[in-house]
C-alpha cells in the first residue's frame, strides 16, 4: 500500500512544506495540494514544497480543466517537473460546480472536456506541437518549450460519479476518489474496471487511491473529535445515492446542510453521528487505522491518501502514521 498526504493551501506556504518534509521523512509517497480559486495558489505551494524536498511525488489533487487552458496546465506540470527533478504527478478533475458559479464559468460537458484535456496535455507533455479539434477542447499548432524530466508524467483523474470512474479506467494512470469507506470502493472499482477493460487496460495499471479524511491520534476520542468538521461538511455535499449506501439518515444530513448555510457550527458539528463518522473518515487510533486499511486494500484501494485533518496535532499525526501505520 502506498501513502499520500493531501494539503489544501489555506496556510502559510512555509508550513506546508515544513508538514511535507515530515511527511517525506516519515515514508510517505505522494503529496496532492488542493485546487481551489480562493485559496494559495496550487503551483505556487507545489514549487515551494519541491524545492524543501527530494522523494515526494507531488502534484495538484485536483486541478481541473476549466479554470486554466490545458497548455497552461501542462507547462505548470512541465515546470513542477523541471523543478522536482522528475517527480511531477498531475491529479485533475471535473471541477466543482460551486468554484465554477463564483467565477462564472459554464461547467460544459465534463467528462468530455476532461477527456479532451488530457489527450491534449499529454501530446504537449510528450514534446509535440498539437493541433486539436474536439467537441470543447481545441488547440491550433500548440507546443511547449519547457520539457519534463520524466517521459510520461502520471496523470490521475479525480472521480466519483459513474461516467468519471469509467473515464478514469479508460484513460488515467490513477484515480483519487474523496471516499474513506469499503462501500465506496466495492461501488467505485468494477466501473473503473469497466473503463479499462473497455480499453483494453489491465486494473494493474491503475493506482486506486481512497483521497479520505483521515483523523489519527493516540486517544481515540480526540482523533474522532477532530474528524467531526470535516464529516459534517463531507456529508453535507454527499449525493443522495452516497448517503443511501451507507445508511445515513437524511434528514440529519439535511440539518446539517441549513446549519452550515447559516454558519452554525455548533448545531452542524452536533448532529453528526457515528454512522457518518464511519462512512465519510478514517478515525481513531494508529492500531484502529491499520484495521481501517487493511479493508480498503482488500477491496483494491492500492493508496491511501491522508486527507484533512489528519489529526487533532497534525505533526504528531504525520509520525504516528509514519511510526506505526505505513510500516503496518
Ligand atoms: C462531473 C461530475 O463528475 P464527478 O466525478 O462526480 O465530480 C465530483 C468531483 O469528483 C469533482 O467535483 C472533483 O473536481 C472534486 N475534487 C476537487 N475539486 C476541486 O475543485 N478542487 C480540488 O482540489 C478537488 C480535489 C479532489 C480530490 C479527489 C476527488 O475525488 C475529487 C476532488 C459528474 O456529475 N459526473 C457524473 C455525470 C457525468 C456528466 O456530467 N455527464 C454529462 C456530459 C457527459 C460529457 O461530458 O460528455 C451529461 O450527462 O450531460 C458521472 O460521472 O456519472
Amino acid at each position: 500500500m502506498k501513502f499520500g498526504i493531501e494539503f489544501v493551501p489555506n496556510e502559510p506556504i512555509q508550513k506546508l512544506c515544513y508538514y511535507v518534509k515530515l511527511a517525506e521523512d516519515n515514508g510517505f509517497e505522494y503529496c496532492w495540494i488542493t485546487d481551489h480559486y480562493n485559496n494559495r495558489n496550487v503551483y505556487m505551494a507545489l514549487t515551494a514544497i519541491a524545492m524543501n524536498t527530494n522523494k515526494i511525488k507531488l502534484g495538484p489533487g485536483v486541478t481541473n480543466p476549466y479554470v486554466r487552458n490545458p497548455a497552461i496546465t501542462a507547462s505548470a506540470i512541465a515546470t513542477l517537473d523541471e523543478i522536482s527533478g522528475g517527480r511531477a504527478v498531475l491529479g485533475i478533475g471535473p471541477g466543482d460546480k460551486a468554484t465554477f458559479d463564483a467565477l462564472g464559468i459554464e461547467w460544459v460537458k465534463p467528462v468530455t472536456t476532461l477527456k479532451e484535456s488530457i489527450e491534449v496535455m499529454r501530446k504537449l507533455l510528450a514534446g509535440e506541437r498539437v493541433s486539436f479539434e474536439g467537441k470543447v477542447v481545441k488547440v491550433a499548432g500548440a507546443a511547449l518549450a519547457v520539457k519534463p524530466i520524466q517521459k510520461k508524467v502520471p496523470v490521475y483523474v479525480g472521480a466519483q460519479g459513474p461516467k468519471m470512474l469509467e473515464t478514469a479506467g479508460m484513460i488515467a494512470d490513477g484515480v483519487l476518489i474523496n471516499a474513506s469507506n469499503p462501500k465506496d470502493f466495492e461501488a467505485a472499482i468494477p466501473l473503473i474496471k469497466k473503463g479499462a477493460e473497455a480499453a483494453g487496460r489491465s486494473m494493474d495499471e491503475i493506482d486506486v487511491a481512497a483521497y479520505a479524511c483521515m483523523s489519527v491520534d493516540k486517544n481515540a476520542e480526540k482523533a474522532k473529535q477532530a474528524a467531526v468538521p470535516v464529516v459534517a461538511f463531507i456529508a453535507a455535499g454527499s449525493p443522495p445515492v452516497v448517503l443511501e449506501r451507507h445508511g445515513i439518515d437524511v434528514e440529519k444530513v439535511e440539518k446539517i446542510r441549513e446549519a452550515l448555510k447559516k454558519g452554525d457550527f455548533g448545531t452542524a458539528f452536533g448532529t453528526v453521528d457515528d454512522a457518518m463518522l464511519e462512512a465519510f473518515s478514517i478515525y481513531g487510533t494508529p492500531d484502529d487505522v491499520v484495521e481501517k486499511c487493511k479493508k480498503l486494500a482488500e477491496m483494491g484501494v492500492t493508496q491511501i491518501v491522508a486527507g484533512s485533518p489528519i489529526g487533532p496535532n497534525k505533526e504528531t499525526a504525520i509520525k504516528l502514521i509514519g511510526k506505526k501505520i505505513i510500516p503496518a
